[in-house]
């Protein structure tokens, strides 16, 4: 914004004291902010063929008057006047309540403009608005802004025009002619004086679009720009080892890798041997395997003389991985240890000594992992599992815990990448798109509660071909108890059911650690059977021969939270099943059933739980710590997105862009914001 645009309103002919109080009630003290204030809706004036119009679509039709009006009076003083409309070949019925003085008004072949809502069976409009005479020629599309009393919606269109008759030749426009060009996007004057005074709604259309790319490349901009001054000023961890260790360790898996295993794997191996810090977010869906990722990058870490950990959100996952590291590290000398809080007393004090003094390589644990007292000799490597679950607090004392680790944090979550993007542009993303060969889709099904009997053979079919099962009770968020004794209602009445046959198992957040351990040992030995469980399994759990996957009362979670458990079977080569039991009573909680059933994609899953309950929700309750645009929506225009970002990042590693004047415009703007001179982003 350029010093014009800098004055305050007043400089605007016809803006008093009085108005300027007015207009700073809502945000607007400076002739570039009231110029670039969009209306929230436009109201569509622009006439219609009525045969091309929908029934109940708000309409604008003007014609003349061919009945004598008619009124009708019912209740205390409520009206209805209705007359004819001749408009070109159409003889309409035109409606009107409350308004019965009109029709004094409304002479036989007189021209009315009528705005309404358009009923197509009855041939009639419900009009909202009338006007004598006829619709003006340019009175397409009028904005509506959000006010606050005393301005209305008429007179911040004045106030607009005004604005834009003295200033709207002084807006500059940051950016390039050259990215306009390659884009085809209006120049800044046009995109605003469309934005406040559309001809049409393709007008308005690429004035959006224009405003929308604007604001995204400056956001992107500033995250690259911001990224890059916290990379140059931090001196990482420049991990530096045995390319033939690693490739012996690689060699000597169970299974050949994924290509995308692969080539995510060479992504974190090139952060950690550059001496800046890593700082990277590991997506892959359920079951592309991670775990797999996270021990080469851990056994790199140790390669080259640093200490590892690994930090889980529960118990159950720390143990479980713990144990698969175990059998991948089996063949080297790399020593690990399991850190939770049920590790007490001299065990404790032993492993954080051993922690202290780096005879223990790698460390796997739950928060007990950033406790005070754990220290490390060596930490060259921190990575985080479900990072949902941990706050950036908990992040932060991990990191601290070393001088500036590589930092990887890994999600199962699919954050559709849109919303990767922008919530965590300060991060590099790497992503697991493809699953290990062999595995077949989980098949889903829906079922209604009173269906519970066939579900109950279908999981025996699949118990004797020896396989396993869980059943996941209903969920009570405000109660933990009653979650625990659905639990043990369900599993008894399983027992009931399998007596004698086979073994069932139940697993509830009261267990105790030990109890735990003990249930998800003989769980992934095969000899529980069925699991009845709350959601404690959600995350991470990991027992290949489980082939069944039943959650009651589905409707009561979330699609993430539905496609997470789902995750726990089809991780093996045999076919696996997931059955919904749910009776939802909503339209969207009966097509979030349909959803489950028709894909197993997690990232499409993830767009689509957007799309039915709005980013916050999809995070859980909490926000979901998106950044809020003025024009563009970062789910909706994620293709504008995109494109803002790969040219963001392309412009920062240009000389050009730091020097030449044709990014002077963008330039200023990241200095404004302050982001040049390393402050945090808001
Ligand atoms: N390339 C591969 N080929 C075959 N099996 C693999 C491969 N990579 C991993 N696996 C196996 O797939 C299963 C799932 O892997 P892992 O537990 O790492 O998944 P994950 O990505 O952590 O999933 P989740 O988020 O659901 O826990 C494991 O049994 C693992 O041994």
């Amino acid at each position: 914004m350029n010093e014009t645009m800098q004055q305050p309103v007043t400089a605007v002919k016809g803006i008093g004291e009085e108005t300027a109080a007015a207009l700073a009630d809502i945000g607007i003290t400076t002739v570039g902010d009231l110029l670039m204030y969009a209306p929230y809706r436009y109201d569509d004036y622009e006439q219609k063929d009525l045969a091309a119009a929908r029934h109940e679509e708000k309409v604008t039709v003007e014609g003349k008057v061919h009945s004598a009006p008619l009124v009708t009076y019912y209740g205390k003083k409520k009206s209805r006047l209705s007359f004819r409309l001749l408009s070109g070949r159409y003889l309409i019925t035109v409606v009107c309540f409350n308004r019965p003085y009109l029709k004094e008004k409304l002479a036989f072949n007189e021209t009315v403009t009528v705005i309404g809502k358009w009923d197509r069976h009855r041939q009639a409009i419900n009009a909202y608005e009338l006007r004598f005479g006829a619709a003006p020629e340019t009175a397409g599309i009028e904005p509506v802004y959000s006010v606050r009393s005393p301005l209305t919606v008429k007179t911040m269109r004045r106030l607009m025009k005004a604005a834009f008759a003295q200033f709207g030749a002084h807006i500059p426009d940051p950016l390039p002619p050259a990215l306009r060009r390659a884009y085809r996007l209006v120049d800044k004057q046009e995109a605003v004086r469309a934005l406040h005074f559309p001809r049409s709604r393709e007008e308005l259309h690429q004035a959006r679009r224009r405003l929308v790319y604007e604001e995204f490349l400056l956001y992107q901009l500033k995250m690259q720009a911001f990224r890059r001054i916290v990379r140059d000023g931090q001196h990482g961890v420049a991990h530096s080892f045995s390319e033939e260790r690693l490739a012996a360790f690689l060699s000597a898996l169970p299974f050949s890798l994924t290509n995308a295993q692969r080539r995510v794997i060479k992504e974190i191996l090139a952060d950690m041997r550059a001496p800046r810090q890593m700082n990277r977010l590991l997506q892959g869906d359920v079951g592309s395997g991670k775990t797999v990722v996270a021990a080469v990058a851990l056994y790199a870490a140790v390669l080259s003389g640093f200490q590892g950990a690994l930090m889980v959100p529960t118990e159950i996952l720390a143990e479980q991985h713990a144990r698969s590291l175990a059998d991948l590290f089996a063949g080297t000398d790399v020593t690990l240890a399991l850190l939770t809080s049920s590790v007490k007393g001299k065990r404790r004090k032993e492993l954080l000594a051993e922690l202290e003094e780096g005879a223990i390589d790698i460390v796997i644990g739950t928060h007990a992992l950033i406790q005070e007292g754990v220290q490390f000799r060596r930490l060259g490597l921190a990575i985080t599992d479900e990072q949902h679950r941990f706050g950036v607090e908990q992040r932060r004392i991990l990191r601290e815990k070393g001088h500036a680790p590589d930092v990887l944090m890994m999600t199962a979550t699919p954050i559709p990448r849109t919303l990767a993007i922008t919530a965590f542009g300060d991060m590099d993303v790497s992503v697991l798109d493809e699953m290990p060969a062999g595995r077949k889709k989980v098949e889903t099904y829906w079922v209604k509660h009173h269906q519970f009997a066939r579900v109950l053979d279908f999981i025996e079919k699949e118990l004797r071909r020896g396989h396993q099962a869980y059943v996941i009770c209903p969920l009570i968020e405000e109660s933990e108890k009653l979650d625990v004794q659905n639990a043990i209602d369900v599993h008894s009445q399983l027992v009931h059911y399998y007596r004698g046959k086979y073994e069932i198992g139940l697993m509830h957040g009261r267990l105790s650690a030990d109890e735990k351990e003990a249930v998800m040992r003989a769980f992934s030995e095969n000899r529980i059977h069925v699991l009845v469980s709350t959601t404690v399994v959600e995350v991470g759990v990991n027992v290949p021969n489980a082939t069944v996957m039943v959650i009651y009362d589905a409707e009561r979670f979330g699609l993430a939270q539905l496609h997470q458990l789902r995750g726990r079977v089809g991780r093996g080569d045999a076919q696996s099943y997931c059955i919904l039991i749910a009776d939802p009573k909503s339209e969207v909680g009966k097509e979030r059933m349909r959803i489950m059933t028709e894909t197993t994609d997690g990232f499409v899953l993830a767009e689509k739980d957007l799309e039915l309950r709005g980013p916050g929700d999809f995070f859980g309750t909490k926000q979901s710590g998106l950044p809020e645009f003025q024009f563009g929506d970062p789910v909706h225009d994620y293709r504008i997105l995109e494109v803002a970002r790969r040219d963001a990042a392309k412009l920062v590693s240009t000389t050009a862009f730091w020097s030449d004047e044709a990014y002077a415009g963008l330039r200023a703007e990241l200095e404004a914001s302050g982001v040049l001179d390393g402050e945090k982003l808001d």
